[in-house]
This record gives structure tokens, C-alpha cells and sequence, in this order.
């Protein structure tokens, strides 16, 4: 893979990232590496064998069956993370990897819930994260922000008591964190049992997005709009089954955070060629290209680019149109999104020619 014009093109656009779970960047090494630091017991590989090894645990995730077996390991998985310097350390190695796939701005979810209920403190994470955010920015000058993700499979009460922990340190209101969102398993777990926590925050004047439609039908993307007052959707695939909500969402130009790796490993879809990409383009439905989970689903940003490359060939034009939209969707300041415009339109002209 990248190796044609097009894809070494691809290298270079300047991309924003919108749709990364940054505990999904964990990778099996780094995950032994924290168990042994930290002492944290991981399965018996008598019960689960995948617990063996490095090389086990990766041969496993080349098997997801769904999104619910994915979580089951992206749980466990995240327990070896105690310490801020944990959490600094994991968001660092995301960001050089992003650096190096040409990410100039990356909208990151984490999940806090996941951490609390094992002792982790909230103040612990972000402290980690915001100093990996913060080298990133210095260092390579990738801007990013935070999404606090509720996990859809707890209560919706327990969702606040998360929200609150934000509120009151004041991080919706300076910028620590952007926004809110929505992950775990989907089916089952309707976007409007959260109603009220994202009318708060709509209240606030703090971000919205939502995972739907991803192992969900289409109703869940209308119910997350509609009920939920999502600005963007989060995978949203299953789109393309309700033909007056896409236009809808087209003329609306709601950001779909699509991740086709992911989306063919959890069995969403059976190859990338199957997604909605051409159908998006065709109607005018703004979207993005993410990794969501890189460690456990194959492949970083630039891959799931070269995936999408592989699968539907677009033009330079096109690949414009997508970068572009991605900076129109980001929560970036007018002048971060001025700047990146700038970056997208001279990547244009420079391979204009080389590629069609
Ligand atoms: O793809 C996903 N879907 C839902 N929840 C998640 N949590 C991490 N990744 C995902
Ligand atoms: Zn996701």
C-alpha cells in the first residue's frame, strides 16, 4: 500500500482527525509493558490464550465478531493504565504516529467512565492527556481537543456524575475539553436515554456528537439529531438505508466521522468497498476518514485513507472536497481553520498534475 502518486500524495494532505478513542491507541506491547509497571493482572491465558502473549493478543484481534467482542478487549485493555504519565505516554505515541500521517488536527474521545469505576481518578486522566496535548502542539505543531465519551451501556446517571466532574473543574468552560460524546455498545442502548445530559450541554454551549449507526439502524442517527441535537455522527454508516435523512444530513453538512477499518473489522461491513463513500460524495454528505481504534483494528489514519483510496480510487478534487470538509466539521478556532484551509489548498496546488 502507498506506494502510487496518489498515495504518496495521500501522505502529505493535511488531515484532521475526529473520530479516535485514544485507550483504542493502546497497543498490545505497550499494554504488556503497563501491566508488568504497574502490576495489573491480565487474564489467565489457561482461560483466554490470547493473554499468552504480544503476538497472541494481535493474532486475536485480527478476529473481532462484533462490536461487543471488541469492547470485551478494549476493556481489559485499558485497566493497565493508572498513572497520568500512563495516560501522557499513550496520548504521546498517538500523536507522533498521527504527525507522521500528516494529522495537523486531531479531536480525541476518551472515556472516563471506564477509568472511575476502577479507581482511576478523572483529574488524573486529563492531567496525562492534556500534557501529551500540549508536547503535540509544541513539538509538532498538531492542534487537538478533547471529547469526553459517555459509555452508552451505563446509566444515564452515571453519565452525569461524569459530565458534573467536568463542569465543576471548569473544563467544558476552559477549553480542557470540547465536547461530549457517545460509545459503547450501541444496540439496545438508544441515544435519547441520554437526553438530558446532552440538553445540558447543548444548554452550555459545549459540543455534540454521538457514535450511531454504526451496528445500530438508521433511526439511531435520527433519534441522536433529533432527540440528542447532535451536530455531528460518529461512524453513521447505516445513512444510506434512510434516503430522506441523508439528504437531511446533507443539507444540514453534519459531519459523518467514518472509520472503514474499523467498520470491516467489527463486521459492519464485509470489505471497504461496501461503505457509503461513493454515495456520500454523489449526495453531498460531509465526512471524515478516521482510525477510531488503531491499535486493535489494523490501521492508522493514513491507512484507512489509502483503504478508502484502494477501494473507490478518487480524484485529487475529490480527496480536496473530503480535506476540506474535514476542517469545515472540526471545533477549531476560525483561525486554526483558516490556517488549515491555507495547508489543503497548497497541498492542491503542488500535486495538481501529479495526480488526476
Ligand atoms: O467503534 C466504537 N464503537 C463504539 N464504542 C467504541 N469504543 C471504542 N470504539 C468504539
Ligand atoms: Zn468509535
Amino acid at each position: 500500500m502507498c506506494k502510487s502518486p496518489i498515495h504518496q500524495a495521500l501522505h502529505a494532505l493535511p488531515k484532521c482527525e475526529h473520530h479516535l478513542h485514544i485507550e483504542g491507541s493502546l497497543s498490545p506491547s505497550l499494554l504488556f509493558r503497563l501491566a508488568e509497571l504497574n502490576k495489573v493482572p491480565l487474564p489467565n491465558p489457561d482461560i483466554d490464550p490470547s493473554f499468552a502473549s504480544v503476538a497472541a493478543l494481535e493474532e486475536r484481534y485480527l478476529h473481532f465478531t462484533s462490536l461487543n467482542d471488541f469492547l470485551h478487549y478494549y476493556f481489559i485493555g485499558m485497566s493497565v493504565l493508572i498513572t497520568a504519565a500512563d495516560f501522557e505516554s499513550l496520548a504521546y505515541e498517538y500523536f507522533t504516529r498521527a504527525h507522521a500521517d500528516g494529522v495537523l488536527h486531531a479531536e480525541i474521545f476518551f472515556d472516563p467512565q471506564a477509568h472511575t469505576h476502577r479507581g482511576i481518578a478523572y483529574k488524573t486522566v486529563v492531567e496525562g492527556l492534556a500534557a501529551a496535548q500540549n508536547r503535540a502542539e509544541k513539538e509538532f505543531g498538531l492542534t487537538s481537543k478533547l471529547i469526553l465519551c459517555f459509555l452508552r451501556h451505563m446509566s444515564e446517571a452515571d453519565a452525569d456524575v461524569a459530565y458534573q466532574e467536568a463542569v465543576a473543574l471548569g473544563h467544558f468552560s476552559n477549553g480542557t475539553v470540547a465536547g461530549i460524546g457517545l460509545d459503547s455498545s450501541e444496540v439496545g442502548f438508544a441515544p435519547e436515554i441520554f437526553r438530558e445530559v446532552y440538553a445540558s450541554a447543548k444548554a452550555a454551549g459545549i459540543r455534540r456528537t454521538a457514535h450511531a449507526g454504526e451496528e445500530g439502524d438508521s433511526t439511531y442517527i435520527s433519534r441522536a439529531l433529533d432527540i440528542c441535537h447532535t451536530e455531528r455522527i460518529d461512524h453513521g454508516i447505516r445513512l444510506v438505508d434512510d434516503e430522506a435523512l441523508l439528504k437531511r444530513v446533507a443539507k444540514d453538512k453534519t459531519l459523518i466521522t467514518m472509520c472503514p477499518l474499523s467498520n470491516v473489522r467489527l463486521r459492519c461491513v464485509s470489505k471497504v468497498a461496501d461503505l457509503p463513500v461513493r454515495k456520500f460524495l454523489d449526495k453531498g454528505v460531509r465526512f471524515s476518514i478516521n482510525s477510531d481504534d488503531p491499535a486493535y483494528f489494523g490501521g492508522y489514519i493514513l491507512d484507512n485513507y489509502c483503504a478508502v483510496q484502494e477501494a473507490f480510487g478518487l480524484s485529487l478534487g475529490e480527496w480536496k472536497g473530503i480535506a476540506e470538509g474535514a476542517v469545515e466539521g472540526s471545533w477549531c478556532d476560525e483561525e486554526r481553520k483558516k490556517a488549515l484551509f491555507s495547508k489543503v489548498k497548497e497541498w492542491a496546488e503542488k500535486h495538481q498534475g501529479v495526480v488526476a
